[in-house]
């Protein structure tokens, strides 16, 4: 067996990594992991069996029940009871190991001391804080991510009960299983389980086990794997997995060099920093993915729009309230709805979002109904060249409508990172500040100066030679 490059460190930016302890060139293993040491959820459903078997004298019906729970479900549940007893457990050293709080991440602070299936009543000064001051669409996120947490919670519940096995009864331990999970656990591809599949089914009638059994199987596509998870992210990392037939070993092989004394890092995808600190709870400080999400803008505007068109339309328009309904379902019907950005790369409208604009502002620009707009737009996306004078009309109003959003979400970052600053700074004027971890403030202030940035330079790139007091719709 190749002798590990690596060993456990501590890094003034990144904390606890791993550091090449010799040259590691390009293509070399960086580190792998014995199969019996990869904990899986097929590991953990058979482990799971024998104790109902157990239970029931051997005649229970559980192996013809099909397995009622997801993978991170079963390796949340595996690492919360295993963790109870934990001195007693053969994975003790592995537990020992995993952080004791995750509390950079938000869902750590919004999930509180209780299940709950509301985030919005789960309300402590500092979840209400952290919602005040996340991004809009990190609030949609970290909303549909304590959905999947409650229900992991509940579904695991109901088949403790129905099995006859102890009940999940602490929330908090739950939380920070779930999250070890979340954010520890390596994706296996198809080559592990396929590797394998053939030794599997011999052992299928074989004696039930009392700890994990040492194969994982084809179903398996996810897996708590101990030291390869002390592994951090680069957005520079370039790395390829295998499972080693011969060695029997899950192996993580790097596409670029380390130097001796270097921390070595693995690529956990292509994230911008608002979903690295939802799934990891930590920011890049120079991160590559760098976009402005203007759903909600959109969606907003819209509202507006009704509004506007409710209470004060000119006797000259022909376009109605509902006519903004109507546009925003042709856009749903073409799939063209969401995802609306403008990038750090570019400062541009991204194709989605410059032909969203295009039909919704078309309407009431050139005075038709929502139909004639929409017949009009379909001849654009076909590129068919425009019938209708004043092409150039639409084109100003879509810069004009991107120059009022950059300087809204220009002024709402300004206002954040102020807001942040106090509650973090020397002053420490606001309760909430004080329960919220240091590095997570410090995570939220690397978005909002992203979003900062990426706005400014979007004006500066409408509007070079003057700074910019007001720009329309
Ligand atoms: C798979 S673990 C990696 C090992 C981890 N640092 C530890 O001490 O256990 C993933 C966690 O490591 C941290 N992490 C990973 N990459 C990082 C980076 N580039 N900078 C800061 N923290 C990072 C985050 O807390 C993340 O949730």
């Amino acid at each position: 067996m190749p002798k590990a490059k690596t060993t456990l460190a501590y890094f003034p930016d990144t904390f606890r990594g791993m550091m090449a302890t010799k040259d590691i060139e390009a293509g070399d293993p960086l580190v792998s992991v014995p199969e019996n040491l990869l904990i899986t959820a097929s590991k953990v459903r058979k482990l799971v069996e024998s104790r109902i078997a157990a239970l029931s004298n051997g005649f229970s019906g559980s192996r013809d029940r099909r397995w009622p729970l997801t993978e991170h479900q079963s390796l949340a549940y595996w690492l919360y009871s295993e963790s109870a007893k934990e001195s007693e457990s053969r994975w003790c050293s592995y537990i020992r190991s995993i952080p004791r709080s995750f509390d950079t991440i938000p869902l750590c602070v919004l999930a509180g001391n209780a299940p709950c299936n509301d985030i919005g009543t789960a309300g402590s000064e500092s979840s209400r804080w952290l919602m005040a001051h996340m991004p809009h669409s990190m609030k949609l996120r970290v909303i549909e991510q304590h959905e999947r947490l409650y229900r992991d919670w509940t579904a695991t519940n109901a088949f403790l009960k129905e099995a006859g096995l102890d009940p999940l009864d602490r929330w908090s331990h739950y939380v920070w299983a779930w999250l070890a999970v979340n954010t520890r656990c390596i994706h296996l591809g198809q080559h592990a389980g396929a590797a394998k599949a053939e030794s599997v089914s011999t052992k299928k009638h074989a004696a039930p086990p009392d700890d994990l059994v040492e194969s994982i199987d084809r179903t398996d596509s996810m897996a708590l794997a101990p030291v390869l998870d002390l592994l951090n992210h680069s957005a520079a990392a370039d790395i390829a997995t295998r499972f080693d037939p011969i060695t029997r070993q899950f192996v993580i092989q790097t596409n670029c060099a380390f130097s001796k004394g270097q921390e070595a890092f693995i690529r956990y995808g292509p994230h911008d920093n608002r979903f690295m600190i939802i799934e990891y709870g930590f920011v890049l400080a120079r991160n590559p993915y760098q976009v402005l999400e203007l759903d909600h803008a959109v969606s907003l505007w819209t509202e507006a729009a009704k509004t506007r068109l409710r209470t004060a339309r000119p006797s000259s328009l022909m376009m109605r309230p509902d006519d903004v309904d109507v546009m925003v379902s042709t856009l749903k019907q073409y799939r063209m709805w969401g995802d609306f950005t403008i990038s750090l790369d570019d400062l541009e409208p991204s194709y989605r979002l410059h032909a969203a604009l295009r039909l919704l502002l078309l309407a009431e620009q050139k005075g038709m109904t929502s139909k004639q707009a929409v017949l009009q737009w379909e001849r654009w996306r076909r590129g068919e060249p425009s019938t209708s004078p004043g092409d150039a009309d639409i084109e100003a109003a879509i810069q004009s409508w991107v120059c009022a959003i950059c300087q809204n979400t220009a002024a709402l970052s300004r206002q954040m990172l102020e807001d942040i600053q106090d509650c973090t700074g020397q002053s420490r004027s606001h309760d909430a500040g004080d329960h919220i971890n240091g590095f997570l403030a410090h995570c939220l202030s690397t978005v909002w100066r992203e979003i900062n940035d990426i706005s400014e330079r979007c004006l500066a790139r409408i509007m070079p030679d003057q700074r910019v007091m007001s720009c329309g719709p």
